[in-house]
């Protein structure tokens, strides 16, 4: 390289100024200092480093500053490479580490084995338990061994051993389980105190000897088994998630946040919701809870005797009481369907025994009428609207706030209204469709409606006119839903995998996975946390890159030299 070209070199490199006491023009002629060179060199003009080097044909040596700032540049970037690769790596999510619950539900007409599982990491999140199996066992429920009391626990023997080929062995003796049992046993407890005693210890040793860590068995209060139901199905909606927008929209606009549950056994039902006014006027129906740091004031009951199976048997005994000989036609039934009913087992139990009587007859024979009208006024009976001690009731003088919001209605409910097509959520049906329809399936023959539904068992399927009445009438007559807020029930199965009962909300008051404290969430998400570094670092890379382009351009191209 000749002086001439080095000089300019040098000229439009950031040691220019080296060049003391002189104002540099791009053409400016003349004798000039040149550090570079050491010597005076006579310059006619700087040329753009392009036509510099055609002009030399030598490749230009790379200042020091200019080696610099590329190093710099390469380490930014290096540095950012490192800061996403630490980000993504360090904070992804660690490999699930799943923990699982087993909760009996013994049922009066059925037991059911639900197995839950969790993150154990988010075990105080909402909406992160779900069920990953249920097991029905075989036979009656649990109050039905009351005269073979020592069956009652090897009947569960099979699911148990189900429940250990879904949940690892390792995690067996960790696995909390539970059996909570509801209307058939509070029965039993009143008919014959030392038979359900006797049930239940069969139960616990059974449940002892499976591998897993039982927490106990026992007969759960219809308090309970309603506030659970509630808490269950809130849970499995997200209704407890007060987080950012959906808690800003809540203040905003006080809607209803939760909604109520309608739960229908075979011996009892439970109807749970909160109210829209605070009343006390009966406190024995209140509850309180804080859950995920909300205050509910939720209003409970549990109706012993008035689940679908019991109601049944409510209906006949009051029936009974009218027949002139063994025979009753009963408009709740298809026509030409026949059942034989023994006096005795009829009024065995607390909600019929007081209308037990001597009758001249050791059978009653049932021959159905299929009679939808007949059946609802029949039904109607069993609610007594007669007295009512408190500003509102339901029947039999029970308080009942107004209702109040969205309801979910599962168990029997569901069961009903799903064999009979009525649980539409896409475009809920409107209550006279419902009517219309119990009211076209119940004049059906019985011969005709065994046939086309022959995979359904007949227990279920003979009964399924008077259910459907009786559901009506529960919650037409008995809570006064009208027209309007019948829209608001929801028919329930299952929400997302998991079946809408009180089990769930059981389990997670019992292993303390509802906290009454809304717990502290890092602020932002992993994925959000990444993205973010992504992003800063993405800008600081076109930063570092804007700068070098500007330093790497010429001198005497800049403004203000040229
Ligand atoms: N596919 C089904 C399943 C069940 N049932 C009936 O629904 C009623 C209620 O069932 P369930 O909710 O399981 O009641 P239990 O839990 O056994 O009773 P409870 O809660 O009163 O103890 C029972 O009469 C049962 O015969 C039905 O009609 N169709
Ligand atoms: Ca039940």
């Amino acid at each position: 390289m000749d002086n001439v070209s080095m000089c300019c070199h040098w000229l439009s490199s950031a040691d220019a100024p080296l060049l003391k006491n002189r104002s540099l023009n791009r053409g400016t002629t003349g004798s000039w200092w040149c550090p570079a060179a050491g010597q005076h060199v006579h310059l006619s003009g700087c040329k753009e480093k392009s036509q510099e080097q055609e002009i030399t044909g030598t490749k230009p040596k790379m200042s020091w500053t200019r080696k610099i700032l590329l190093i710099l540049g390469l380490l930014s970037a290096l540095a950012v490479i490192a800061l996403i690769a630490v980000a993504v790596t360090q904070n992804k999510p660690l490999p699930k580490n799943i923990k699982y619950g087993i909760v009996l539900d013994a049922g009066s007409s059925h037991t059911n084995l639900y197995v839950y599982e969790w993150p154990a990491e988010k075990e105080n999140d909402t909406g992160v338990v779900q069920q990953v199996e249920v097991c029905k066992v075989e036979g009656p429920g649990i109050s039905g061994y009351s005269h073979a009391t020592e069956k009652a626990g090897p009947s569960l023997a099979q699911c148990l051993r189900q429940a250990e080929e879904v949940i690892p062995s390792k995690q067996h003796q960790e696995t909390p389980v539970y059996l909570g049992a509801t209307a058939g046993m509070r029965l039993l407890s009143l008919e014959n105190e030392s038979a359900a005693d006797k049930v239940l210890s069969s139960v616990e040793k059974t449940l002892r000897s499976a591998p897993f860590n039982f927490q106990g068995a026992r007969i759960i209060s219809g308090q309970e088994e309603g506030a659970y139901g509630w808490i269950t199905i809130n849970y499995l909606l997200g209704n407890f998630k007060q987080s950012g927008w959906t808690k800003l929209l809540h203040s905003l606009k006080s809607i209803s946040e939760t909604s109520g549950a309608l739960d229908l056994g075979g011996a009892s039902t439970q109807i749970t919701f909160v109210p829209n006014e605070l009343s006390s006027e009966s406190p024995k129906n209140l509850l309180n809870f804080r859950l995920y740091g909300k205050d509910y004031l939720v209003y409970t009951h549990s109706f012993l005797c008035y689940g679908k199976d019991q109601a049944l048997q409510q209906k006949l005994a009051r029936d009974l009481q009218t027949v002139e000989n063994s025979s009753l036609l009963d408009p709740c039934f298809h026509q030409g369907y026949q059942r034989t009913v023994n006096i005795s087992d009829l009024f065995k139990n607390p909600c019929t025994s007081a209308k037990k009587k001597q009758f001249p007859f050791s059978q009653l024979y049932i021959q159905g009428e299929g009679n939808y009208q007949k059946c609802r006024r029949n039904i109607q009976k069993l609610f007594n609207k007669t007295s009512c001690p408190y500003s509102s009731c339901s029947f039999n003088g029970i308080y009942l706030p107004p209702l109040q919001g969205d309801f979910g209605a599962f168990s029997a409910f569901y069961f009903v209204m799903n064999f009979l097509n009525l649980t539409s959520e896409q475009s809920p049906i409107a209550l006279d469709k419902v009517t219309s329809t119990i009211e076209s399936f119940c004049a059906r023959p019985w011969h005709e409606v065994k046939a086309a539904y022959r995979q359904i068992k007949e227990k279920y399927l003979s009964e399924y006119c008077f259910s459907g009445a009786y559901i009506l009438s529960l919650l037409e007559n008995g809570y006064e839903f009208t027209q309007e807020n019948w829209q608001r029930i929801h028919f329930l199965g299952k929400i997302g995998s998991s079946d809408a009962g009180w089990t769930l909300g059981y389990m997670l008051n019992l292993t303390n996975m509802i906290p009454a404290e809304e717990p502290a969430v890092p602020p932002l998400s992993h994925g959000s946390y990444v993205g973010l570094m992504v992003l800063c670092s993405l800008v600081l890379v076109s930063v570092l890159l804007f700068a070098w382009l500007l330093f790497h351009k010429p001198k005497c191209l800049q403004k203000g030299i040229v």
